[in-house]
């Protein structure tokens, strides 16, 4: 999916949700959605899937196959989102987003704002013990042991992953922990956009190529009927 200016903005193109499920199906199950956002604001864009997910950076884990999200880290403190919060809204209303192991407060709209932000978030990283991540025009304060790579790991632990040589597309600086992760199973990490210094070992160049992969990896699985397009 595209960056949009505001996290309710972003369109999901009609086909994504299909394309994921046939892909899922076509990988036995092998397929995960690993992302900073919650699980709820996953399917709140994508709908009610039956697919593997990890949201808040890794903190919430939810295995194909059930509804049930399990934590793998704590709950954050209400008085972290509370200051940021404060500050916030002293800064031009700036948006927070609570997530149940994260939060996130977004800049986008108030770049002037960054620098004290930075001082404000890290401040309570340090007094509060948690994991501070800079990602798209966003700030974001963790649960220590929460992020992308734990997430992979998490995933791997489980039989129906176990064994398989993964592959990670992401294209934020919160991946890095996923590509990192991916060199202990054998597998590899694939940048999405612009080349930077990244543990990832290929790229693709944006949203579009990522769908045109996908679809042609469809057409060539053994299993495909010759179409490509999901069901
Ligand atoms: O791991 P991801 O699935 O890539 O999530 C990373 C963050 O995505 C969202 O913020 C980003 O997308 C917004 C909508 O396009 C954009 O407005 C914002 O500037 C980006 O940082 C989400 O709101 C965050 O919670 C995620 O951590």
């Amino acid at each position: 999916m595209e960056i949009a200016d505001h996290p309710d903005e972003v369109v999901v193109p009609p086909g994504l949700p299909g394309l994921l499920t046939t892909l899922a199906d076509r990988l036995e199950g092998r397929l995960a959605l690993v992302s900073g956002r919650a699980i709820a604001a996953l399917e709140a864009m994508l709908g009610p899937l039956d697919i593997a997910m990890a949201g808040s950076h890794g903190g919430e884990f939810r295995p194909a196959g059930t509804r049930t999200v399990q934590p793998l880290a704590a709950p954050i403190a209400r008085s972290v989102i509370a200051r940021l919060r404060d500050f916030a809204q002293a800064n031009g209303d700036m948006l927070v987003e609570p997530k149940p192991y994260s939060v996130a407060v977004h800049y986008r709209r108030h770049p002037e704002a960054l620098e004290g932000l930075l001082a404000c978030a890290q401040t309570l990283a340090h007094s509060d013990g948690l994991h501070f991540k800079h990602g798209k025009q966003v700030i974001e304060l963790v649960m220590p042991g929460s992020d992308k790579g734990a997430a992979v790991d998490a995933f791997m632990r489980l039989d129906g992953f176990a064994g398989a040589r993964p592959l990670f597309l992401g294209d934020d600086v919160t991946d890095e922990d996923a590509f990192r992760a991916m060199a202990p199973h054998g597998g590899a990490g694939v940048l999405v956009g612009p080349p930077r210094a990244s543990a990832a070992h290929w790229r693709l160049p944006d949203v579009a190529s990522v769908h045109a992969w996908l679809h042609a990896a469809l057409d060539a699985s053994p299993s495909s009927e010759g179409s490509g397009k999901p069901a």
